[in-house]
């Protein structure tokens, strides 16, 4: 993979230029992408900036990101051509900083759960996750150093550990949704993915112009809590292997890790989060159900069909759930520095027609804290495992996969 850290120091030794680190990632692509498809559009002409801190740095924005002048197409057809005139907030943010919007990569529709027609870049036949398929995949087959995605539930988290590149999905709000294609008012949150997790810290200190976030440091020996998530069914075999890698790794590394069971309201807020996605979903794509639902596609119409069916004292109901288990997970952070549990079921579904599920993930959106994947070496598909901090506790959120991947690496 493209490490981002690696060509800013070539930049700055002056080995290499801005152009010519563009030009690295337009031979990968030309060598990739025509059996990847992690694309929609690529930038022919994009203009170079020779300075600035992420200066030579090319990035990925999911499709339903606005980047000036490059359609934003959400994945559907009602999109098909649609550009706008200006940038979302985070792209306006990169492109101050130096970086290039290169390309727009795949998104499934409106960032819910209908496939895309990008693969898995470790196996085609192989799904390469989801919402964020086309970043996940153009980081992890090193096109890019960096990319943009989205969560809603596990499209950040998910993909990457799938994918076998890092990602952060920040604390709810750090990096602002302004020009994003709203799904969920209360779960849409704007993440990074990057080769390893120094690259995902770096990028996300520049874009919210928090140093610290970089500087954070895991401390001596970081309470980290050991989290199975039971009530979200069994995981495979090789996310286990990876959870118990990755824990061996951590204390290895000075950790002190103990097994959590989380509390029963933490279930619960699991439980009900997709009855936040989906009522949600209904109202945000309100004039895309009304005018022209036969041009979505199956899942999306199954979604907001659930979303029409559930009531506002039901949304009340599983907001007052998230609200309460937000207050008993910060209450949790008391007694630990992190938690660590698993990132997706197991590798990548050996299909195309899904993007795996989220059920490892969609809490902690709901929770709106920092999430990290870290790839766990030692498998044919990629398996990643999930550290996650209290919220705005992003640094050491990082700082800690930091520790944990750099023990795995050896
Ligand atoms: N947007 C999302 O997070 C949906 C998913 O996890 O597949």
């Amino acid at each position: 993979m493209l490490s981002l850290l690696d060509l800013r120091a070539r930049i700055t030794a002056g080995t290499l230029t801005p152009a010519g680190a563009i030009d690295l990632c337009r031979a990968a692509i030309a060598a990739r992408e025509p059996d990847l498809r992690a694309l929609v559009t690529l930038d022919a002409a994009p203009a170079i900036p020779e300075a600035g801190p992420l200066a030579g740095v090319a990035v990925g924005v999911k499709d339903i990101i606005d980047s000036a002048g490059l359609p934003s197409q959400m994945g559907s057809s009602i999109y098909a051509g649609w550009t706008p005139r200006g940038d979302a907030a985070v792209v306006s943010r990169l492109k101050r900083l130096g970086a290039v919007a290169l390309a727009k990569t795949t998104t499934t529709a409106f960032a819910s759960s209908d496939p895309t027609e990008t693969v898995n870049p470790h196996d085609a036949g192989h799904t390469p996750g989801g919402s964020s398929a086309g970043s996940a995949a153009a980081v992890g087959a090193g096109m890019l150093p960096l990319a943009l995605g989205t969560q809603t539930a596990g499209s950040v988290i998910r993909p990457a550990s799938y994918c076998g590149c890092a990602a952060v999905k920040p604390s709810f709000r750090l990096i602002p949704t302004v020009g994003v294609k709203t799904y969920s008012w209360a779960l849409d949150t704007v993440g990074l993915f990057a080769a390893g997790v120094a690259d995902v810290a770096h990028a996300l200190a520049l874009v919210t112009g928090r140093p610290e976030i970089e500087r954070a440091e895991a401390g001596s020996a970081p309470r980290i809590a050991l989290v199975r998530q039971d009530f979200a069914e069994a995981p495979e075999p090789e996310a286990e292997a990876a959870l118990t890698w990755a824990r061996r790794a951590a204390e290895r590394s000075g950790a002190r890790v103990s097994n959590l069971a989380l509390p029963p309201e933490l279930a619960q807020a699991w439980e009900r989060h997709r009855i936040i996605q989906n009522y949600e979903g209904r109202l945000a794509l309100a004039w895309e159900y009304d005018t022209q639902a036969d041009a979505l596609p199956p899942r999306v119409r199954e979604h907001l069909d659930a979303g029409a069916a559930i009531s506002p004292a039901q949304y009340d109901d599983a907001r007052r759930h998230g609200h309460h288990a937000r207050r008993v997970l910060k209450g949790l952070f008391a007694d630990f520095d992190a938690i660590l549990t698993f990132s997706a079921p197991g590798p990548a579904p050996a299909t195309l027609v899904s993007t795996g599920d989220p059920r490892f993930n969609q809490l902690w959106t709901l929770m709106g804290v920092p999430c990290v994947n870290v790839p766990v070496p030692g498998h044919r598909l990629p398996v990643g495992v999930q550290v996650i901090g209290r919220f705005g506790d992003d640094g050491r959120a990082l700082a800690v996969a930091r520790m944990i991947e750099s023990a795995l690496r050896g």
